[in-house]
């Protein structure tokens, strides 16, 4: 079995991340860029990481008419990411339009509700429905459209992976029992989310301020 974890390197310096990259790529399957990375070092920082050998994970939460979305995934292929992420709530036409640009070997995932999110902040933004129904709602609609799963929590991936079986799961907002929350709401420790049948666990601050990062992956890998 590869190891599920991708590392969030969500670092504003170039070569810090590329270090913490180099320093724990025996202990993670991937590295995931997200939009703190792209937005300050784009295509070349991406090209940097990418040196280091690993599968690339570009989280960039697309969310804009098909069109927009559409062209924005072209002009990504250069960087042959092997996994891309949208937002669900964009709608599925921009779902289908994504997937059908995106490139050949680049699974798209679409968010469903984000970790940091609970009923409360739902019903605040106007959906009157709970997080998990929500996010089940909302993974029925992406499989519809022919994308190759989403991105939950690891409290509705069970339930999402019961209804679409082949799908790819991706499962942010992971916390080892000990680990401060932050920003997170909806967290469930790596092994849970493994065990609910996550394809991915993506994981940043756990490793990445961890006094150790390398003992820190190793530990989180030995609980899976
Ligand atoms: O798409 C994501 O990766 C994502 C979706 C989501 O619902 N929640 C979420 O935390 N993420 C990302 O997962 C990472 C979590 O980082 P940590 O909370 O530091 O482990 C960040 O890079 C977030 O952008």
């Amino acid at each position: 079995m590869s190891n599920p974890i991708y590392l969030a390197l969500d670092l504003p310096r170039l070569d810090a991340a590329v270090a913490l990259a180099q320093k724990v790529r025996g202990h993670v399957g991937g590295l995931k860029l997200g939009l703190e990375f792209f937005c300050a070092h784009g295509h070349h920082g991406v090209h940097e990481v990418a040196k280091v050998g690993l599968p690339i994970f570009l989280d960039l939460k697309l969310h804009d008419i098909p069109n927009t979305v559409a062209a924005a995934m072209q002009s990504i292929h250069v960087l042959e990411p092997a996994i891309v992420t949208i937002h669900a709530s964009g709608g599925r036409a921009m779902m289908e339009d994504a997937k059908a640009a995106a490139g050949e070997n680049c699974k798209v995932v679409a968010v469903t509700v984000l970790t940091s999110l609970d009923d409360g902040d739902l019903g605040a933004v106007g959906v009157n429905s709970t997080a998990h129904d929500q996010a089940l709602r909302l993974a029925d609609l992406a499989h519809e459209a022919g994308l190759d799963g989403i991105v939950c929590s690891g409290h509705e991936v069970a339930a999402i992976h019961k209804r679409w079986k082949s799908g790819f799961f991706v499962v942010p907002g992971l916390r080892p029992a000990e680990a401060a929350l932050g920003d997170q709401k909806r967290a469930v420790t790596p092994r849970a989310a493994r065990d609910g049948g996550a394809s991915v666990l993506v994981i940043g601050r756990p490793i990445s301020r961890a006094e150790d990062p390398v003992a820190a992956a190793r530990a989180i890998e030995a609980t899976l």
